[in-house]
């Protein structure tokens, strides 16, 4: 059983899920990290490449026109993948071609931006997000600056998968939902490199919001942000998953090191395909048919069915302790619990408090969605 401690009040509904790049969702701890002096940037080196003509097409151009620029103001050098080796940079960068290759969406990672080491994947995507074509994906290899939920920083060393991705949607009302599709993708995307390479599976968890979870350690985590312009959302999601790297908590390998006989290991290039042909099937059922076609898949993959967790309400002065059930989410992808006494609630994340829910009494009678 989980202790929530609440210390503000929100009004529920000012305060979806996620709005803006400076108002990102309150979540978990993220992995957490100090910035330092080494964070000021020298030269960033992009190198921009397509899958097909069309996208290497705007590969060029973005070049010529230098049109990427980082929030710092830094210094850019843009190049084409085509103007250097694979060797060049060590066996450990991420292998453009590796990833191309497996990729078998129509929209989404088909235009990449590839860095050995910039700021934050994030800020290159949301920044430049216009100059951008739609589905345009920013992976790197370590990030000096990379940004967690709430502010925190998000420990980014080599081995971790750390990528960003552009998307536009026209209906506000199911924005807030997008990160949970994120969420589902790179679970299914788990299991789908586990499957094709015969590896014992992995069972990674979503920790609502949006942290997933093996063994009980949290192994990555999803940051989506978003801005509004020209009646159109535009938003950004990047996506941190440790692969490679045991610290600071545990990743993909270990674990996998752990259920294996063999010495195979996952690739990053492997599991960024996979998500972006998961995220694009997943995606197209959640915009034609709703969240609700992706629920059942979502809640066998979260964690929190049934769970019960305490919450406290502000009532006047005082905080009253609760009990409740989690049910599912609510329509607006907060969590939906009912308490021992049959009221069902609308649970809010508080910050970096696990669970530290906000307890907002919904109408007692509203019906319940299916049950998790
Ligand atoms: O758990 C969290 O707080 C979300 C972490 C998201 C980290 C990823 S790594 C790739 C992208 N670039 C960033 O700077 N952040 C996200």
């Amino acid at each position: 059983m989980l202790v929530g401690s609440c210390f503000h009040f929100l009004y529920p509904h000012i305060y979806p899920p996620f709005l803006s790049l400076h108002n990102p969702i309150p979540s978990s701890l993220s992995f957490c990290v100090a910035s330092s002096a080494m964070d000021k940037s020298s030269t960033c080196t992009l190198f921009l490449c397509g899958k097909s003509s069309a996208e290497t097409e705007s590969a060029k151009s973005l070049k010529i026109s230098n049109a990427l620029k980082l929030p710092d103001g830094g210094e850019v050098s843009n190049l084409l993948r085509s103007e250097i080796s694979n060797f060049q940079f060590g066996e450990e960068a991420f292998d453009v071609d590796l990833f191309i290759n497996s990729l078998s969406t129509n929209r989404f990672g088909r235009f990449l931006i590839w860095s050995p080491r910039l700021s934050s994947t994030h800020d290159i995507v949301s920044h430049n997000f216009c100059e951008l074509p739609i589905g345009a994906v920013c992976v790197g290899d370590v990030q000096f600056k990379g940004r967690g939920r709430s502010n925190n920083a998000w420990e980014s060393p080599r081995g971790c998968l750390m990528f960003s991705f552009t998307l536009q949607m026209e209906d506000g009302k199911i924005v807030p939902l997008v990160q949970y599709v994120v969420s589902l993708a790179v679970t299914e995307a788990i299991k789908d490199v586990c499957n094709r390479n015969g590896f014992p599976s992995l069972d990674v968890r979503i920790k609502w919001p949006n942290d997933l979870y093996l063994k009980g350690l949290k192994v990555g985590g999803i940051l989506c942000t978003s801005t509004y312009k020209s009646k159109k959302f535009n938003v950004s999601s990047g996506i941190g998953l440790n692969v490679g790297n045991v610290k600071p908590t545990t990743c993909l390998n270990a674990v996998l090191k752990e259920l294996s006989t063999t010495s195979n290991e996952f690739r990053r290039e492997d599991i960024m395909a996979a998500f972006f042909n998961k995220f694009e099937m997943l995606y197209d059922i959640f915009i034609n048919q709703g969240f609700q076609t992706l629920e059942e898949l979502y809640y066998r993959t979260w964690l929190h069915s049934g769970q019960r967790v305490i919450v406290q309400e502000k009532n006047e002065d005082r905080f009253v302790e609760n009990v409740v059930t989690i049910q599912g989410l609510t329509s607006s992808g907060y969590l939906l619990a009912i308490g021992d006494d049959n009221q069902v609630c609308e649970l809010h994340p508080d910050g970096n408090r696990y669970l530290a829910l906000q307890f907002i009494l919904l109408k007692p009678h509203c019906p319940l969605p299916p049950a998790a």
